[in-house]
């Protein structure tokens, strides 16, 4: 086999949000500390908020095969704060659809070209991508030029798995649903027939057509993953393994590698560099707060987070404040600057709550996440089940109530309390009364029981990312196919 000069190059094109963002640049690291050179893309904005509150330029400079390549953030970065998240996330959408082909061919074609910036960065022409799993506009770029595209898709397999069955949902009259009967059953997908009702869906199957624009893109988009070459998925065998082998048989080529987070801090440690945790976040995080939780007893303050999308009314923060305080237990809470849609108060509101605060209760606007959920601290997670933060969670034994907003957050959240029991699903109800004694139940009532499960589940988390576990051995699958790719290139 003839000797190739060069590495293996894998452009990795993320959707311009923090929760698919994060998780593939851990992945782009660990594709490095492989000996695989990377070029990642980010909008201009993302790039200069991660330059601005990360330490991503001099973490990612250790690597002399890695580089940065920005593209335009078209009218992604114009969209008002009163948008809702699923309109927000629709602008970026169809901004890159019709902005991002052109530039996405232009990278890699000039990868590995003489005159091309690749002098800089010594890297060679371009093996194969790895794109974001709603980001079709890089199939189509990779299908022109004819090299190997595999996808990343950030969420949890589970929802990935009800994506990929919507057709046979609407070819079974299940889909779309009229009103607001939640609790039917779902009994059309594989391997989850005694455990969907109607509210478990993702939230965008809440619709009473299935021409809604959201609903169309996430169908359309998942139907096209049986294109690639295969899926990578940040989860673990373990926690979703049935769900993977109903997969598997119409993917063959699945890499569950996760959690990603972990698994990172795993390969530096073996790599013995610098151990602190790196955010990847496009917030400036408020470390204060680990100030705060050095002086609470152990598991004592639970955690309040509705990650990086989610957007909430004045309302709905008055009564999770009257639930958290009414419950007597500490909390820290993060209010994200940008999510309170009333936007006119958004001053006022954090101040009334600030003023608020008694001693047991501490706010910020964003934190560092996987440093609180570390932290003695905390003993529980009043959490959206964003992926990445349940994922987060369950690697530190954090037992979780569950508020689900957006898209895969409801399956989330029904297999936290139904299937891995770690926790309370408070779905679809935002009332002081239930907040207040789910958080009691959750943080003593229930305490012993959860955390038991806790502590089990993170046995399997941690042991799927060490040296041959079950998420190692994956990894070590997708590298050897890249460099594969690369030899029949
Ligand atoms: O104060 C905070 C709050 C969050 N985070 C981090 O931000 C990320 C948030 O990700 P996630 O919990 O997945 O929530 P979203 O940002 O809402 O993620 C979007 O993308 C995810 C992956 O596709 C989906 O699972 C979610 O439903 C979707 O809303 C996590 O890594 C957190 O550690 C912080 O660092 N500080
Ligand atoms: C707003 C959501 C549309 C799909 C994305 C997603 C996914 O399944 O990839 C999950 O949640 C959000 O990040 C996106």
């Amino acid at each position: 086999m003839e000797k190739t000069e060069f590495p293996p190059h894998v452009v990795i094109f993320p959707f311009p949000v923090q929760g698919h963002v994060n998780p593939m640049l851990k992945l782009a690291e660990l594709l490095c500390l492989s000996g695989i050179h990377v070029t990642f893309i980010n909008t201009l904005s993302i790039q200069n908020r991660l330059s601005r509150n990360t330490d991503i330029q001099s973490r990612f400079n250790r690597f002399p095969g890695f580089r940065f390549e920005t593209i335009p953030d078209g009218l992604s970065n114009k969209v008002p704060q009163t948008y809702q998240e699923t309109h927000k996330v629709m602008v970026i959408f169809d901004s890159l659809r019709s902005t991002a082909k052109p530039i996405l061919k232009e990278i890699i074609l000039a990868a590995g070209c003489p005159s091309g910036s690749s002098e800089v960065t010594r890297q060679g022409p371009v093996t194969c991508v790895i794109a974001d799993g709603i980001l079709s506009v890089a199939l189509e770029v990779a299908e022109d030029v004819g090299i190997p595209i595999l996808y990343f898709r950030t969420a949890s397999a589970a929802s990935f798995w009800i994506y990929l069955c919507l057709p046979q949902l609407i070819q079974n009259g299940e889909l779309p649903f009229p009103g607001n009967e939640l609790d039917v059953p779902i009994a059309s997908i594989k391997g989850m027939e005694s455990l969907l009702r109607r509210r478990d869906l993702p939230s965008f199957c809440r619709v009473d057509s299935v021409d809604v624009p959201i609903f169309q893109m996430v169908l359309t988009e998942t139907q096209k993953t049986l294109r690639t070459k295969g899926l990578i998925l940040n989860t673990f065998e373990e926690v979703e393994g049935p769900i993977l082998d109903q997969i598997r048989n119409h993917l063959p080529k699945l890499y569950s590698i996760g959690p990603l987070h972990a698994h990172l801090k795993n390969k530096i440690a073996s790599e013995s560099i610098s151990q602190s945790i790196h955010s990847n976040s496009i917030w400036e995080e408020d470390k204060s707060c680990l100030k705060w939780l050095d002086d609470q007893p152990a598991n004592s303050v639970i955690y309040v987070s509705f990650g990086s999308l989610v957007t909430v009314t004045k309302n709905v923060l008055t009564e999770f404040w009257h639930g958290l305080v009414n419950s007597g237990q500490r909390f820290l809470w993060v209010i994200r600057h940008d999510s309170i849609t009333d936007n006119d108060k958004e001053a006022q509101i954090e101040e009334e709550l600030k003023e608020g605060v008694i001693e047991n209760g501490y706010i910020v606007s964003w934190a560092p996440q996987e440093e609180v959920l570390a932290h003695t601290a905390i003993g529980g997670f009043l959490t959206h089940s964003g992926w990445n933060s349940t994922l987060e969670s369950i690697i530190e034994g954090v037992p979780m109530i569950c508020w689900p907003q957006l898209a895969d957050q409801q399956i989330n959240s029904r297999y936290v309390e139904e299937v891995w029991k770690l926790g309370l699903d408070m779905k679809d109800t935002c009332d002081r009364v239930i907040i207040e004694k789910m958080v009691r139940d959750l943080m003593e009532l229930r305490r012993s029981e959860f955390l038991h499960r806790a502590n089990d589940m993170t046995k399997l988390a941690r042991a799927s990312v060490a040296e041959g576990g079950s998420s190692d051995s994956n990894l070590a699958g997708l590298v050897q196919d890249i460099v594969s790719m690369q030899r029949k290139n």
